[in-house]
């Protein structure tokens, strides 16, 4: 059942600038706050992704040549086109996504920051001038667009991140063939309404709903295309780089986490306590830099948890058009299950479970917020992103001791320490094996900086001044000596 209030809802794929359909296989998409039928997108076919890779590859030889202002301005227009459209995004994704509403006007503004912040990157991608030892010999560098680049992303911002790498992408000269998560695909083709209307509409952003495995087979084996962006879990990510090799692929990797959250003796209670709310809770925890495991100095650790318990405890739960509710649904009931089961492994191992009873939540898809309290390595929460709103809290006693805790684990995304001392804030700094440290803060994302992960979170870095160069070659040149007139 759709939403009348619902508009920008296509139920077609897009590629070369036209909008594109299947004979037979079309999949459904649902409401994961009730479980309604949204509507259908076409599951393309391997010869309707063929045709797409060479409309990207026929776009790519014009996108290429225009100048970096014409590339700015198209991005530029579709920035205000997502902006004026602002509710009706929002709400599509909520209706198909389930974060709560004021979350995803939130996601809204951040993924059109990005087409704002490389409209005006673009600009500024520069080669250098090099020092040659012979005076009369020019040498130098130039930076080309790599090609057609393949875009994988998940379902937890549907729109932010697509456009943190297709505006980069875009405004570098590449185009671009984008394959939304199947629960997803809705926001992505809102995307393509827009970015037509923004005079996109060349085959330069490409829109392709239907079976990730395909769409990775078909792109990963063609030489066409030339890079391959994914944002996802780690172990898609691992195969996807395996399926990349054969044609060398650039590709950029942005994985899964396992943030610790550090909350030393010297901080101000309560302010960590909301930091940890917000680190914890966004998108019902299913973001990728959610705190995945809270370390609370042993001082100061059972009062952390009892204000953080009550505060979790007024937690609105249930459907993410309603103002009141801060945590929504989870994308499947599978994750619902896992979540449980990640409690249900540290309880039968000796940690203290507390929050409401599971029996309250209010549909197959909720899962109530739960604090494991105690947990151990041994314990699944420990080493398992849980993408759910469970909350794996212990005691530390010394700062060595819990950044080596912290650090152990295979990942190496975001991390977030709450310490007014100036020394530990340097020792934490250096020790944390993580892409981003967040410091007395937990709000550390933006168009402007460089995003991305170590060890198995990820290769290369998003947004910023870097997240450019993943769409860029360097050339080098060298112009001989030449006689003068
Ligand atoms: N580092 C980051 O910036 C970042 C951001 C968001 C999410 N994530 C991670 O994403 C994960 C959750 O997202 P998810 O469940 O959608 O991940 P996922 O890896 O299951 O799916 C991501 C995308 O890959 C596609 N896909 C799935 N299997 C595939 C295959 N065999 N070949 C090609 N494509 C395939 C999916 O359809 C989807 O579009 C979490 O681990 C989270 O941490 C990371
Ligand atoms: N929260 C991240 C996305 C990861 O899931 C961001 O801010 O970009």
């Amino acid at each position: 059942m759709t939403d009348d209030r619902i508009t920008l809802l296509r139920e077609q794929a897009y590629v070369g600038g036209r909008w594109v359909d299947t004979a037979n296989a079309r999949r459904a998409v649902d409401d994961p706050a009730t479980g309604d039928v949204i509507g259908h997108v076409p599951e393309l076919e391997a010869l309707q992704i063929d045709d797409a890779i060479e409309a990207a590859h026929q776009a790519f030889s014009a996108w290429r040549r225009t100048s970096a202002v014409e590339r700015a301005d198209k991005l530029l227009a579709w920035y205000r086109g997502m902006q004026s459209r602002r509710e009706d995004l929002a709400r599509l994704m909520t209706l198909e996504q389930g974060k709560p509403i004021a979350e995803a006007r939130d996601e809204v503004d951040y993924a059109a920051s990005f087409l704002r912040w490389f409209a005006e990157e673009g600009r500024r991608s520069q080669g250098a001038n090099l020092p040659a030892e012979n005076p009369q010999v020019a040498l130098g560098t130039l930076k080309e667009p790599v090609g057609v680049a393949a875009i994988i992303t998940p379902w937890n911002f549907p729109l932010a991140m697509i456009t943190r790498k297709v505006a980069a992408a875009l405004a570098a000269g590449c185009t671009t063939l984008v394959k939304p998560a199947s629960e997803t695909p809705f926001c992505a083709i809102a995307l393509a309404v827009l970015a037509e209307q923004a005079g996109l509409n060349n085959g330069e952003f490409n829109v392709i709903t239907g079976q990730g495995k395909l769409f990775a087979e078909r792109v990963c084996a063609d030489t066409r295309v030339r890079a391959l962006s994914f944002t996802g879990s780690t172990s898609v990510g691992k195969q996807l780089l395996r399926q990349s090799a054969d044609t060398v692929k650039c590709t950029a990797m942005e994985l899964g986490g396992n943030a610790p959250f550090i909350v030393c003796d010297d901080v101000d209670l309560d302010t960590a306590v909301e930091g940890a709310l917000a680190a914890k809770f966004q998108t019902s925890g299913q973001d990728c830099i959610a705190a995945n495991r809270l370390f609370v100095h042993r001082s100061i650790y059972e009062e952390f948890i009892q204000r953080f318990a009550e505060r979790m405890n007024a937690m609105g739960v249930g459907n993410g058009f309603d103002e009141a509710n801060a945590i929504g649904p989870l994308i499947h009931e599978d994750a619902v299950q896992k979540a449980q089961s990640l409690v249900d492994d540290a309880r039968q191992q000796g940690a203290r479970i507390m929050g409401r009873e599971q029996s309250e939540a209010p549909g197959p898809r909720f899962f109530m917020p739960t604090i494991v309290a105690d947990f151990t390595p041994a314990m699944r929460v420990s080493s398992e992103e849980s993408f759910a709103p469970v909350v794996p809290i212990r005691a530390f006693d010394d700062d060595d001791e819990v950044i080596d805790a912290a650090n152990d684990t295979i990942h190496g995304l975001a991390s977030y320490v709450y310490t007014h001392r100036d020394a530990r804030i340097r020792k934490f700094l250096r020790g944390l094996e993580y892409g981003m440290v967040g410091i007395n803060t937990m709000d550390i994302t933006g168009p402007h900086v460089p995003f991305g992960g170590v060890k198995q979170s990820g290769l290369g870095r998003e947004g910023g001044h870097l997240g450019i160069e993943e769409y860029l070659e360097t050339k080098y040149y060298c112009v001989g000596e030449m006689p003068i007139g």
